[in-house]
């Protein structure tokens, strides 16, 4: 896994024996005050004693309002009475609960001081779980706004009376308002205030005749979608102008061309950032022969190496030089760009237009559940690119003189910094043969001294040939801030992935729908846990338990423990299994093969509702137009990780490799994505028909050429660095990225997040799998019935349909044991025997012939 955390505060104090033979320490826990701050014991302590202050206070406050006139006289001493041991006072809390309530009520704000007591409960809570359970700011807003008004109004209504009920504060703000505004208008000001509140609360609506129907502010997931074209309107235009990139290029958005669309989330960013590329301001430094050199504004023409992207202008080197003889190093000049250089994979899916009216909402059995929020994750230090001039310009002055060395001349050279590696893109001299440049690969890599330096000659697409070197000072690639970006959270797609960041720091983001399927393979230690992590993390920030499964194989039993915590949200596992998280080979087997008898499954139920695809089938689904009493329901998105995958293919071969490629072949139609990684990516675990059927594939650093192809068909992968420097091939095309980085404890939180809150009763149960093997043959008796032999009975005679496959779909069985029940309903005389491919025939017409039927056979 990514880290193994171990518990940093438990330092083990050594101990040695000395002469007399008698134990003693040799080094004490030292106490650091940091240390301190940072030790969650501290943070235990802390939010315990917020908790007993607020509980503390409530007592004495409750207990206040029932003795106060008794306590009166001697409260009223002040807390002179603390030290007098002959003062007697009846508040629950003594003394000083007493002169505390006193304060507060008394002297302050009334009854309405209650509300401070929130405070201390909200802060106390959060503390002691460490975590955000309450908004503190939210709460300190309410309680000293609440404290004011209320105590302001109980002093305007009860003036007169023996107990203060709005306290001293209370008293002079109603005080001042009837001294300024007269009884009635200070009574106006009170009320504006709480209808005021009301108002902004509640948002009541006042219906007036022909009043335009506002649009309805949505609850969960699906709002966006339902609003009405015109408020999504009106939100996007909004974004357009608050929300700026995460990773620090300006968004630019054409909103003059976007004006006709109605759905913010339907304009794709990035064509419009790269139409607009010049005004996005990317740091950029290019090599120029002078002779090609424009007329540059004057601000472009310094080296920008450091500092804020969105404030330098883009100087351009639009139009190609006229053809000039090669120019020295020093006559060349580097241009940097730290903004996209190229548009994202085009990889979004359209999605169904969501169904208006009482369409069927399946988060609704959750409506509570939140999503988690970014702020749970860690920013791994600055997110910030750091460009060294010194080591650009060194690296440019190495690799024209290398190439200068083999007769290779250049145009132009120009350099994109990414948080691991930077991308020189060079246009060689006319004529010189590009294979020419491949080969000197190990010699530029020995000029400049460093590890990891690919080319890549020449760049689709581009025109120009590539070569990635390694960067002194890499920048780890936070999830957080890919999560927290606008391209992950506006994204449409059905299951969106944040990968990490592309080597022009754009944010990696995918839909795993359209993968369809995942192949990750890496050396030992270079990050493919992290990566499934990341994924995994990815998902569950966008989805609703009720949209999403995942079944998680993890032969090495370690590496995904952690989400067994969110078995009632989010994973899948078979019928009377303990465990959702598959470590046994025999299980997977089962597993694989359950998943198959689902896509079975939900193949016939697509056949049966006229759809091609989950999204048809679901969209029909929200809209009502399938009927449950038939087996339709709403298919969840199912997701199989494998950790493993060499593993289980040395053991379990091709009972394992089968299912997983006949899944792999057909699933994702019906909205089933394999995930599968291994560290050992050889041709034996990697075969044929695996690689035939998972297009997308990722690599992180491999140990040799051999393995980079078995994996990417092209080498490469035995170049990365390393620490999550990994290699992507999608759609025919190989991308460069730093993976993004999720520690274990960010993963703990996250899944502490969900797991605390309600889930459903029990796991996502898939169709059960009965081995064939473990099936004995021939006849059986009647006494021996099938557990579900009733159920099935009842099943048959109500649906009058004798069909095999509507018990394997109403009762989530497989085929096997569907079929077996079948054989011993024929046996029964239930139903008659098989006709081929036309359902069986139902002897017994009613349910109380049924009932008969069964007291019959006892
Ligand atoms: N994206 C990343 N950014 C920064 N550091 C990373 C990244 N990914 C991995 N690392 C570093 O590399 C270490 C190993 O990563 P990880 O545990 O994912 O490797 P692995 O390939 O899964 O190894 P194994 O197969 O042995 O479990 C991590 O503890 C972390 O320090």
């Amino acid at each position: 896994m990514a880290t193994k955390s171990k518990p940093k505060n438990k330092k083990p104090i050594a101990r040695n024996k000395n002469t007399t033979g008698t134990w003693k320490v040799e080094k004490e826990e030292k106490v650091q005050l940091k240390e301190l701050a940072k030790d969650e014991r501290t943070w235990k302590i802390a939010g315990t004693t917020f908790l007993l202050i607020s509980f503390f206070l409530i007592i004495s406050f409750i207990s206040y309002f029932f003795t106060w006139r008794q306590d009166y006289t001697q409260i009223s001493r002040g807390s002179e009475i603390l030290w007098d041991p002959d003062v007697k006072i009846l508040n629950l809390l003594g003394k000083l609960g007493a002169l505390t309530a006193h304060y507060f009520i008394y002297r302050l704000f009334g009854v309405a001081a209650i509300l401070v007591c929130t405070f201390f409960f909200v802060v106390g809570v959060n503390l002691l779980w460490r975590r955000r359970v309450f908004s503190v700011w939210r709460n300190l807003k309410y309680v000293t706004l609440g404290m004011l008004v209320v105590s302001a109004i109980l002093s305007y209504l009860l003036p007169n009376e023996e107990f203060r009920w709005g306290g001293g504060v209370g008293n002079m703000i109603a005080g001042w308002l009837t001294g300024s505004l007269g009884m009635i208008g200070a009574g106006a000001v009170l009320a504006l205030i709480v209808i005021a509140y009301f108002i902004w609360q509640f948002n009541p609506a006042f219906n007036f005749p022909k009043k335009l129907k506002r649009p309805l502010a949505g609850d969960t997931g699906s709002a966006d979608e339902e609003a009405p074209a015109i408020a999504e309107d009106a939100v996007a235009e909004k974004k357009r102008v608050e929300v700026p990139e995460m990773n620090g290029a300006k968004l630019v958005i054409d909103t003059g061309a976007e004006k006709n669309k109605y759905d913010i989330k339907l304009i794709n960013k990035e064509p419009v950032v790269q139409a607009k590329e010049e005004e996005a301001g990317y740091e950029r430094i290019t090599v120029l022969k002078p002779e090609a050199r424009k007329p540059l504004p004057a601000e472009t023409k310094e080296t920008p190496v450091e500092g804020d992207a969105q404030e330098l202008e883009l100087p351009v080197a639009s139009k190609p030089a006229k053809p000039v003889k090669p120019v020295s190093e020093d006559d060349l000049k580097l241009e940097i760009n730290s903004g996209p250089i190229a548009p994202a994979p085009a990889t979004a899916a359209a999605t169904a237009p969501a169904e208006k009216g009482k369409a069927y909402e399946p988060t609704l059995d959750l409506k509570h559940y939140k999503k988690p929020s970014p702020d749970l994750l860690e920013s791994h230090g600055s997110e910030r690119v750091v460009q060294d001039p010194a080591e650009l310009e060194n690296n440019k002055n190495q690799i024209i003189k290398t190439l200068a060395n083999y007769d290779i001349e250049i145009q132009k050279i120009s350099a994109t910094v990414g948080p691991t590696v930077t991308l020189y893109e060079i246009v060689p001299a006319a004529g010189v043969r590009i294979s020419k440049i491949k080969n000197l690969e190990d010699d530029i890599a020995l000029s400049l001294s460093a590890l990891g330096i690919r080319i890549i000659a020449p760049i689709p697409g581009r025109g120009t040939i590539g070569i990635e070197v390694p960067n002194a000072r890499k920048t780890i690639v936070s999830m957080k801030t890919l999560l927290a970006s606008d391209k992950f959270s506006n994204s449409h797609f059905s299951l969106p992935i944040a990968l990490g960041k592309r080597i022009d720091n754009e944010n990696f983001i995918v839909d795993l729908a359209t993968m369809p399927h995942l192949l990750m393979a890496g050396a030992t230690g270079q990050g493919k846990s992290v990566g499934i992590n990341a994924i995994l993390v990815s998902l569950l920030y966008s989805k609703h338990p009720s949209q999403l499964k995942f079944v998680l194989v993890d032969p090495k039993k370690v590496e995904l423990s952690v989400y067994s915590q969110i078995v009632n949200h989010f994973l899948a596992r078979l019928p009377n299994e303990e465990d959702a998280i598959i470590t046994d080979t025999k299980k997977v087997i089962n597993t694989l093969n359950a998943l198959c008898i689902e896509m079975d499954n939900r193949y016939d139920l697509l056949k049966d509702a006229g759809c091609r695809n989950i999204k048809e089938y679901n969209a029909k689904f929200t809209a009502r137009k399938l009927n449950p009493e038939k087996g339709h329901q709403f298919l969840p998105f199912i997701v199989l990780v494998v950790d493993e995958f060499a593993d289980l293919i040395m053991t379990a071969g091709k009972e394992v490799e089968m299912p997983i490629a006949r899944l792999a072949q057909l699933a994702r139609a019906i909205g089933i994505h394999l995930i599968i990684a291994t560290q050992r990516p050889s041709v034996n675990i990697i075969t044929g028909i695996i690689k035939a059927n998972f297009p997308a594939r990722i690599a992180f650093k491999v140990s040799s050429k051999i393995d980079s192809r078995t994996i990417l068909d092209a080498g490469g992968a035995d170049q990365l660095i390393g620490k999550g420097d990994m290699l992507i091939s999608l759609n025919g095309e190989i991308s460069r990225l730093q993976c993004a980085f999720v520690d274990t404890p960010e993963v703990d939180k996250v899944v502490d997040f969900i797991a605390y809150q309600e889930g459903y009763p029990q796991p996502f149960l898939l169709p059960e799998y009965i081995d064939e093997k473990d099936l004995e043959s021939g006849d059986f008796d009647l006494d021996d019935r099938d557990s579900l032999f009733e159920d099935a009975a009842r099943l048959i005679v109500a649906n009058q349909i004798g069909s095999t496959s509507l018990l394997q779909r109403r009762m989530k069985l497989g085929y096997n044991r569907a079929g077996r029940l079948m054989d011993q309903l024929e046996q029964a005389g239930i139903v008659g025997p098989n006709q081929g491919s036309k359902a069986r025939e139902v002897l017994i017409k009613t349910e109380m012939e049924l009932q008969q039927h069964l007291d019959m056979l006892g």
